[in-house]
């Protein structure tokens, strides 16, 4: 499919003789919000951590905007603009706000770590980090410590940071898990307003952010894609409703 960014046929891992994952054909449409669901113990993680080069798949490919990264390292599939989230971007909790998307455009020039050598050149970053702040609803907490921030809105600087880099795709790994509902609410706003010019690959549990979000969700179970298509198609699906509750008549 040409208006996929990222593609990946035959993606399979096996465990010491257990397959988590078999035969999975996946195309994310470039400036689309896909989701991928499933039950506990699906293959969700697996097949995140394969596309993101964290494992490396015991067959199958991966191409990302028309290059084969099968076995391309995390760092170097980051830089060309496919970034994952919430492991790449962690919070320094003792640095600022403003200081942790300043260090995180840093380090998309490659020049991390020597940030306090050069306040000038901090000071350079300052109008793009506000400008993310911003995007992300965090200006006015740009003084505050990471560490002082709420649990919602240390997502927003995460995501903040991860936008530092200039992603196209950005993979999101259970955006909004252990929120509170008003929080959960926020972060699906934001994920929303970030796709704008985006494309988002997400996993995650909460299906009422799945049915807000995603264009197109993918369920797996049992290491295989069940059904794939909009939130109306599958969530009426017999065989995804017998995988998630038991039963097709749930
Ligand atoms: N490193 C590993 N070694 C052995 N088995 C693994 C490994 N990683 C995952 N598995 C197994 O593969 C299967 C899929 O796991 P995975 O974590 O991908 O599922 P998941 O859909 O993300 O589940 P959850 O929703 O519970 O996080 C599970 O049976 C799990 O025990």
């Amino acid at each position: 499919m040409s208006d996929a960014i990222l593609q990946a046929r035959g993606l399979t891992k096996t465990f010491a003789g257990f397959t988590a994952v078999e035969n999975v054909d996946l195309d994310v449409v470039c400036g689309s919000i896909h989701a991928l669901i499933g039950p506990n113990g699906a293959g969700k993680t697996t097949v995140f951590n394969l596309l993101t080069r964290f494992i490396t798949p015991t067959a199958g490919s991966i191409v990302y905007d028309g290059t084969d990264i099968t076995r391309a390292k995390p760092t170097a599939i980051a830089r060309q603009g496919m970034v994952r989230s919430f492991q790449i971007s962690a919070i320094f909790g003792h640095l600022s706000v403003l200081d942790n998307v300043r260090v995180a455009l840093q380090r998309h020039q490659g020049k991390a770590y020597h940030f306090w050598r050069s306040e000038k050149m901090l000071d350079s970053l300052t109008d793009r980090a506000m400008a993310l702040l911003d995007e992300v609803g965090l200006a006015e907490f740009a003084d505050t410590l990471g560490v002082e921030l709420a649990y919602g809105r240390k997502r927003a600087l995460e995501i903040a940071t991860t936008l530092a880099l200039d992603p196209r795709l950005m993979l999101l790994d259970e955006p909004t898990q252990g929120m509170s509902a008003e929080d959960v609410g926020k972060v699906t706003e934001l994920i929303r307003q970030v796709a704008a010019d985006r494309t988002i690959l997400m996993v995650e549990h909460n299906l009422q952010v799945v049915s807000r979000l995603a264009d197109t969700i993918t369920v797996l179970n049992r290491g295989e894609i069940l059904a794939e298509g909009p939130y109306e198609t599958v969530s009426r699906d017999p065989a995804v409703m017998e995988a998630y509750m038991g039963t097709a008549d749930a």
